[in-house]
């Protein structure tokens, strides 16, 4: 069978919404995984052919392997995305990923293409610890960050961000920086990271151009689990040529934008993304509810032998606790935004996750839980504090990651080796609740010393263990 590539283009069922030959390179995205195929680069393909601007190819970039590259440069860029939903599955092809740079093999053409006047964006998905920060800023101490400050060429996210931004000062144009990642206040966060970085590094223009430089906020939304050997079969079966780049993603797909902009971007509106002033109430709301429901049914899922979220939800006692989690922790800590009813949010969410074709794993949505846990549940967990209220369900969540991480092997984490050397010697609910308690990378003093949340902690990992 042939590969996908510019030359089987005719022979494909529907080839891309515009003719990637037309198409110049205007945005630059770091961490171009999964998420990014079946989000931003459909957006905005789908914003070329409804606007007719040939502006806005995309150059993707691998931070850490070559991979996506060696799937994608053979296919002159193009891939497929492979929706699930109820039904029989359907494909599209998508051409808006001109090229692909890698940071391990040329840290400097990352730099350089950043700082490119075609380019007036970049985007990111890099996941949460591909950020490097500690508490809300740059973890200073953080070795690859201390090795892109001494003058290497950048193999950090921010590094890059920085030097291509200093590199901008030869022409002056402005650059918006939008980070895709599910973040807390993701805009300004990455902001004050390259602040940080700025005021520690020597780089001339650089300051000046993080003045004209804008970081918009932004909530992203579309379950894209990662790619299967069954979904490349799939995939082959419906284009009739091999796809070794296929992402697998719901058909729902949502977009909610800072309309926050230092020069051109694409009119991502026209292809349903929403432009607006105030990111934060969506980005709560989806936080909170989505994201946290996920992580517990991920934990809870696992706990219980689980592989898919799918499988999890259908449990009728998970199905329950992420219905109480909502509705009791969480959506008294909203304030939704117009138009959204938080109920039928929280139902909606729940069905999405019930899709049996998705099969995204729980054992994905489980890992790197030290990044995850501070902006899926603590938030809500402080929130619940203040109020003067118990936050009985969402200390659950905390408490099957816990239990995940006492009982897992080996934890699929950033900060693996200091969770399992905290747990080292531990046997008992007390000792696992205070052991991991006591990672202030995680848990911060006001949580830390709360003895109603402890309390509730000790009480779930001792249910859960006995
Ligand atoms: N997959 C989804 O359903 C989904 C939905 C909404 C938002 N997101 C966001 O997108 C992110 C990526 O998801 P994905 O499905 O593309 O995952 P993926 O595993 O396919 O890709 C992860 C990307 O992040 C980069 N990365 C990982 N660790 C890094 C590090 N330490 N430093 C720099 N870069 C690093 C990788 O190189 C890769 O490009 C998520 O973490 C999340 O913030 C994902
Ligand atoms: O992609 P991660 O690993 O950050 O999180 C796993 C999932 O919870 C997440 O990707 C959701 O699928 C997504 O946020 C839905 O929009």
């Amino acid at each position: 069978m042939n590969r996908l590539d510019l030359t089987t283009l005719t022979e494909l069922p529907t080839g891309p919404a515009v003719d990637p030959r037309g198409l110049t390179v205007g945005i630059v995205h770091l961490g171009i995984g999964a998420f990014h195929r079946a989000h931003q680069a459909v957006f905005t393909e789908q914003a070329a052919r409804i606007s007719g601007d040939t502006r806005w190819g995309i150059t993707g970039v691998s931070q850490r392997s070559t991979t996506v590259r060696d799937q994608l440069a053979p296919q002159d860029g193009l891939y497929s995305v492979l929706t699930r939903g109820q039904g029989d599955p359907s494909i599209e092809v998508i051409g808006s990923v001109r090229d692909v740079l890698t940071v391990p093999e040329d840290p400097d053409a990352v730099v350089a293409r950043i700082a490119d006047p075609a380019v007036s964006v970049v985007t990111l998905t890099v996941t949460e610890k591909g950020y490097r920060a500690s508490g809300d800023g740059l973890n200073l101490a953080d070795p690859e960050i201390q090795a892109d400050l001494a003058g290497r060429s950048p193999r950090t996210v921010v590094g890059q961000l920085a030097a291509g931004l200093a590199r901008r000062a030869e022409h002056g144009e402005p650059l918006t920086i939008l980070s895709c990642d599910n973040l807390v206040a993701n805009g300004p966060f990455l902001r004050r990271l390259v602040q940080d970085y700025a005021e520690a590094a020597d780089l001339k223009g650089l300051a000046e151009q993080l003045e004209l430089a804008t970081f918009p906020a932004s909530m992203v939304d579309r379950i894209v689990p990662a790619t299967t050997e069954t979904d490349r079969a799939e995939a082959a079966r419906l284009l009739g040529v091999r796809d070794e780049a296929v992402v697998v993603a719901e058909p729902f797909l949502q977009w909610v934008i800072e309309d926050e902009f230092a020069g051109p971007r694409p009119a991502w509106e026209s292809a349903g993304a929403v432009l607006t002033r105030d990111v934060a109430p969506w980005e709560q709301a989806k936080l909170r509810m989505l994201n946290a429901t996920h992580s517990m049914l991920a934990y809870l899922g696992a706990l219980r032998g689980y592989e898919t979220i799918a499988e999890a939800v259908r449990d009728e006692e998970l199905s329950g606790l992420a219905q109480d989690l909502m509705r009791t922790d969480v959506i008294p800590t909203l304030t939704p935004p117009d138009g959204l009813d938080l109920p039928a949010y929280g139902a909606s969410v729940l069905e999405r996750f019930a899709n049996p074709a998705l099969k995204h794993r729980t054992a994905q949505v489980a890992m790197d839980g030290s990044v995850k846990l501070p902006v899926r549940l603590l938030g809500t967990v402080r929130d619940r504090l203040s109020a003067g209220a118990e936050p009985t369900v969402i200390s659950l969540a905390v408490a099957a990651w816990m239990v995940y991480v006492a009982k897992s092997a080996e934890v699929d984490d950033p900060q693996a080796t200091r969770l399992k050397s905290a747990l080292e010697g531990v046997t008992t609910a007390t000792a696992t609740v205070d052991a991991l308690l006591s990672v202030e990378t995680i848990f911060t003093p006001d949580l830390r010393d709360n003895d109603v949340f402890r309390s509730l902690l000790v009480d779930h990992v001792t249910r859960l263990t006995s």
